[in-house]
């Protein structure tokens, strides 16, 4: 299968300016690549640098060495490494999803629209959109008497569930998935990793961050043990 995310002789190090700059190396010589279709899972202890690494891609954190690569065609390779902001927004929206346990609760607006909006931002027409908001809401088993309401009031498993089908609605080629089953029950867990299914055969190239290890079981194709990119302190 192609590559579609490649890391190559990624490092990053966080510079304390308050504490005399001390430095606190966390990766170095990342390297590893993602193909389409294909959900890689970042393993190792607390710490290791896993969400540093995904953030990093999702362009939070600045990557201090390397090149991060986003294979978007034969003659698009874009480097997020050294993405202007501007351009970095626009990869965000149509190119790299990320799908987290919280939702950034917006005020006002309705829970069917938090989930179509990313679909519409791609280019979808508004009742398309919905009714593929809708559907998702039902799959993860969000009431519809809540689906008209602004998530602000959910339970914490409700907003993450309105997070998820957030997060999966869009046809974004490079999905980062940040603990998306973290506290979910076993039924909705079970619906996370038929959506993973579905991006597999779609061609989406997944990078995840699981800690549940039935889920981890079920949808990686390779893990890759972060504890091999620690710096030296
Ligand atoms: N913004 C930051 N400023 C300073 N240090 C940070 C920052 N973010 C992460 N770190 C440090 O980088 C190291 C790696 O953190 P990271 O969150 O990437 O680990 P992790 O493997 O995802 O851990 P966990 O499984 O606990 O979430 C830790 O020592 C952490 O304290």
């Amino acid at each position: 299968m192609p590559v579609r995310l490649y890391l190559n002789s990624v490092g990053k190090s966080f510079v304390m300016h308050l504490q005399d700059g001390i430095s606190l190396p966390v990766v170095s010589n990342v390297d590893f690549a993602v193909e389409t279709g294909e959900c890689v899972v970042l393993g190792g202890p607390s710490g290791a640098g896993k969400s540093s690494i995904l953030k990093m891609i999702y362009g939070n954190y600045r990557c201090d060495e390397g090149q991060i690569l986003v294979v978007r065609g034969p003659d698009d390779i874009v480097n997020i490494a050294d993405a202007a902001p501007r351009r970095m927004l626009a990869l965000r929206q149509d190119t790299i999803g990320y799908v987290s346990q919280f939702l950034r609760v917006i005020p006002r607006v309705s829970a069917v629209d938090v989930v179509a909006e990313p679909l519409i931002g791609q280019g979808a027409d508004e009742r398309t959109a919905t009714a593929r908001a809708r559907e998702l809401l039902a799959r993860l088993n969000v009431p519809e008497g809540l689906w008209s309401l602004p998530p602000a009031t959910f339970s914490g498993g409700e907003q993450q569930r309105v997070n998820i089908a957030r997060g999966f609605i869009a046809n974004y080629p490079v999905l980062l998935l940040d603990e998306p089953t973290a506290s979910l029950d076993a039924a909705n867990r079970a619906v996370v990793v038929e959506l993973v299914d579905e991006k597999k055969a779609q061609g989406v190239a997944m990078l995840g961050i699981l800690h549940d290890l039935d889920v981890r079981e079920r949808i990686a194709d390779r893990i890759i043990d972060v504890t091999n990119f620690r710096q030296a302190a």
